[in-house]
Parts: C-alpha cells; structure tokens; sequence
C-alpha cells in the first residue's frame, strides 16, 4: 500500500476505504430494485418467493463456507477471540436454516423441490472457491465481512423509517437488518481491517478483488431473483 493510504487505512480501515472506492457496485448491490421494491411495497410476491428458495439453498452452502474461515481462524488467528465471532455466525446461521423452512411453508414454497439457478450456483462455486487452505484468511474473512454486510444494509434500508415495507415481509427485514446482526457485521470488520493492516500487498490485492466479486455476485443473485 502507499504511504498516505497506508496512513489512512489505519485510521479509517482498509474496508471503508475500499466501499468508498468501489461505491457504484456497493450501492448497486446495496439498494437493488429489488430491496427497493420490498421498501416502497411494490414487490412482486413471486419474485418474493423465487428470492426465498434460492437463498435456502445459497445458505447451505454458505454454512461450509463460514465454517472454513473459522478453521482458518483457528490455524492462523494472531486473535482468539476471532473463532467465537464465527461461532456465532454459525449458530445464527443454524436458525437461518430453520427460519427459511418455516417461512417456505408459509409462502407455499416447497424448498425440496427447487433446483439452484445458474447464478446461484456460480456464486457457491465462488464460494467453494475460497474454502480451499491455498486461500489466505485475510482474502475469506474480506469475502465473509462483505457478504453479511450488503444484506444487512439492504434490509435495514427497508425498515427505515419512511419504508413502506408490507408487513407480512417485516420479519425477513429484521433477520438481516437488526442491530445484534449490524453488531455482527462490525465484528467482522473489524477483523477483516485488523489483518489488511498486516496483509501483505499481493493479498491486499486478493482481498480487494474478492469484495469486487462479491458485489458482482450479490447484484446478480438480486437480478435472478427479481426475474
Ligand atoms: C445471496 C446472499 N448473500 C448474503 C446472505 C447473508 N447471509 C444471504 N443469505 N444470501
């Protein structure tokens, strides 16, 4: 990193940075028109549902994902605290699972017959992709911090104030967009802006490349489901 920015990193993070940096595609992943859709109420139910079966299935397979970054969290953590963060990302993701089951019967969704869509399935492949112990914690816990935060900034968008979310979508609102899970998402920034200040520059590379990615994959997977 450059003097300045290095400068600047330690004061304001690496990640504010690098949103500051990248805000077309962050706002682009963060305010959809499909989130935008769900604020103003005007969302269509099917695409609703499409949203819902397909994220089931994301979320099998980010479970594997959120695991791998704690064992790289055990190997190669300067924190110790760093593992009971993911723990607790593990456990909330444990209710996710049943909170999807509960909301699919409830929508008329039948989760054990729908088949991932192409989108869906190259964001996994990307997450399989980072899995592997070739890939450095710092670049996995970028990609992790990354993912959490555009749906909790999404969802929080849609329970502001002048929202007019429709109130049979509060709940899946609040999932995402309460405070214990913004708190969440601070902790693994927090993280994530400890080791880029350590990062060397080829990881900071990775890393930069891998929130990119991860905006990408988020603005498609709000495509598909919107239809
Ligand atoms: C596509 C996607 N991105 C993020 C999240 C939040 N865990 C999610 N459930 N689905």
């Amino acid at each position: 990193m450059e003097a300045g920015l290095e400068q600047l990193a330690e004061v304001e993070g690496t990640t504010a940075l690098w949103l500051k940096k990248h805000r077309l595609v962050y706002t682009a992943a963060t305010r959809h028109p499909f989130i935008l859709s769900i604020r103003d109420g005007s969302i269509d139910l099917n695409s609703f549902k499409r949203w819902l079966g397909q994220d089931y299935l994301f979320v099998r397979a980010f479970v594997p994902f959120v695991s791998s970054v704690l064992l790289k969290a055990y190997h190669e953590s300067d924190n110790n605290s760093d593992m009971e963060v993911f723990l607790s990302g593990l456990a909330a993701l444990n209710d996710e699972i049943k909170w999807f089951k509960k909301e699919a019967s409830k929508w008329g969704v039948v989760l054990s017959s729908i088949a991932p869509q192409k989108v869906n399935e190259d964001y996994c492949r990307f997450l399989e992709s980072l899995m592997g112990p070739n890939v450095e914690y710092t670049v996995a816990i970028t990609a992790l911090w990354a993912i959490e935060l555009v749906y909790q900034q999404s969802f929080a968008h849609c329970l502001e104030e002048a929202s007019r979310t429709p109130p049979e979508l509060a709940k899946t609102c609040q999932r995402w967009g309460n405070e214990g899970f913004g708190q969440y998402c601070r902790s693994l920034q927090k993280i994530a802006d400890r080791r880029l200040l350590r990062a060397t520059s080829e990881e900071l590379k990775k890393a930069e490349a891998t929130l990119l990615r991860v905006l990408e994959h988020e603005v498609e997977f709000w495509n598909m489901s919107q239809g």
